[in-house]
C-alpha cells in the first residue's frame, strides 16, 4: 500500500501542464466593474492569418448615423454575425444578423472558453486608418441585459483603447490593444464606465475587432 502510494505521488502533474500557454493575464480595473486584458491570447502567426481572411471574407457594411439631423457615414466599416433570426440595435443603427462562418465560430468557441460563458452575436468593426474611429460609449443596450459580458478581441494594428469613469473623473485607462489580444468587460462596467477607440494621427495598420456579445 505504502509502495503504491509512492508511485501514485511521483506522476507528473498533469493538472498543471508545462504546455499550457500564457495568455499574458492582467486586470486593468477591478472598481465598480471588471476590466480583464488577455494579452497573448492569440499567436501573432494565427492573429495575422485570421486578420487577412476577415478582411477578405467578411460582409463589410458601411453604416450610416444621423446627428444634429445630419446623415453621416459612421468612421469604420462593420458587420455583424449572430444567431438566427438576432437583431440589434447598436448607435441608433438597427443591424441585421448575418450567419456564422466557420472562422468566426472558431474564435467564439476560443473566448467562451476563457470567458466561461456563451455568446450568440459578434459585432465587428473594422479600423481602415488612424482616422477610424468609435466615440465615448457603454455597452449598455438593453437588449445586453443588465451587467453583459463582453468580449473583445484585436487583430491587425494596435490601437489605444481608452476608459473613463462616468462619476469619478480621475478614474481613467489607457491600454494599447495589440493583435491577438482579448479584453473582457463585466459585472458592472457598462453601467460605471465608458470606452473609446480615438482617432490618431500616427501611421497604423488597419485593425479588426470583434465583440462577443449575448443578445437576449
Ligand atoms: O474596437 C474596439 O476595441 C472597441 C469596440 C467597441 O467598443 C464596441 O464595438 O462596442
Ligand atoms: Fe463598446
Amino acid at each position: 500500500m505504502y509502495q503504491q502510494m509512492r508511485l501514485w505521488d511521483n506522476q507528473p502533474d498533469i493538472s498543471h501542464p508545462s504546455s499550457v500557454k500564457d495568455l499574458g493575464k492582467k486586470v486593468i480595473i477591478d472598481t465598480d466593474g471588471l476590466v480583464i486584458l488577455y494579452g497573448n491570447f492569440l499567436t501573432l502567426t494565427e492573429s495575422d492569418r485570421l486578420f487577412w481572411e476577415l478582411y477578405k471574407s467578411l460582409n463589410w457594411r458601411q453604416e450610416e448615423i444621423k446627428i444634429f439631423g445630419k446623415i453621416r457615414p459612421i468612421p469604420r466599416l462593420t458587420a455583424w454575425y449572430a444567431d438566427a433570426g438576432k437583431s440589434y440595435t447598436y448607435s441608433g443603427i438597427k443591424h441585421h444578423a448575418q450567419p456564422w462562418n466557420p472562422t468566426l465560430k472558431s474564435i467564439k468557441s476560443q473566448v467562451e472558453d476563457i470567458a466561461e460563458v456563451t455568446f450568440n452575436s459578434v459585432l465587428i468593426n473594422l479600423y481602415r486608418d488612424g482616422k477610424d474611429s468609435m466615440s465615448w460609449h457603454s455597452d449598455d443596450e438593453p437588449e445586453l441585459g443588465k451587467n453583459p459580458m463582453i468580449a473583445s478581441v484585436s487583430l491587425g494594428g494596435t490601437r489605444r483603447f481608452s476608459g473613463k469613469h462616468k462619476i469619478h473623473k480621475n478614474l481613467k485607462f489607457n491600454i494599447d490593444l495589440t493583435s491577438g489580444s482579448l479584453l473582457l468587460m463585466k459585472g458592472e462596467t457598462q453601467h460605471f464606465w465608458q470606452h473609446q477607440i480615438p482617432k490618431t494621427s500616427q501611421v497604423v495598420e488597419p485593425r479588426i475587432n470583434l465583440t462577443f456579445r449575448m443578445v437576449k
